[in-house]
């Protein structure tokens, strides 16, 4: 049985999955979900399961380069100035405290796929493992298979001065990510 949001492409009922260039499998260490790139019904590509998802369960951790806010700074001047096209729009950067930022633009893992939902599937959780912070989705219901993975990315409206209409259409959209 696959649920599927009304007006959201399921990649396990779309014939043409198996011609998408995009599908990579997360084959990080045991334990992680079946987790899916395909093109999102909220925004470009999102992430997706292939399996059901308890609630309470690690889903993916989000990895990246940590760079500190200063290079985080020089590097989103970089990735917006056009010289590279495929960054311009969209932001990989997770911020775990004031001085350790995930760069996950140019090396990185696919959580960097999900999408922002105001009712979201999952939440971000800071962890402590061996003196190293990391930042790992867990589940707060049970997910589907097909059904995207998704997080509040809880933006504050003065981080950025432009605001980012928000295309999650769950039922209490906030209507902007900021
Ligand atoms: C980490 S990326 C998510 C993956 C992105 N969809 C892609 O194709 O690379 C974050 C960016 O996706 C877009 N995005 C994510 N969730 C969104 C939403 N609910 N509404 C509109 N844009 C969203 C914003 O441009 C945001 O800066």
């Amino acid at each position: 049985h696959i649920t599927v949001s009304a007006g959201v492409t399921n990649p396990f009922t779309d014939l043409r999955m198996s011609l998408f260039p995009f599908i990579i499998y997360n084959m990080q260490s045991k334990g992680w979900k079946h987790l899916v790139v395909y093109k999102s019904g909220i925004h470009g590509l999102g992430l997706y399961t292939s399996e059901f998802i308890p609630r309470g369960s690690m889903v993916i951790e989000y990895v990246g380069e940590i760079v500190g806010q200063r290079v985080a700074d020089k590097r989103e001047i970089e990735y917006h100035s056009g010289k590279r096209q495929q960054y311009k729009s969209v932001c990989y950067f997770f911020k775990i405290d004031k001085e350790h930022i995930i760069d996950a633009t140019r090396k990185g893992g696919i959580a960097r796929f999900i999408n922002h939902s105001c009712m979201p599937n999952c939440v971000a959780k800071i962890i402590s493992v061996k003196n190293e912070k990391k930042v790992v989705f867990f589940s707060e219901r049970h997910i589907d298979p097909g059904e995207e993975i998704t997080y509040d990315y809880h933006f504050n409206q003065e981080d950025e001065g432009e605001r980012i209409p928000c295309f999650c259409r769950s039922f209490s959209c906030r209507q902007y990510l900021n």
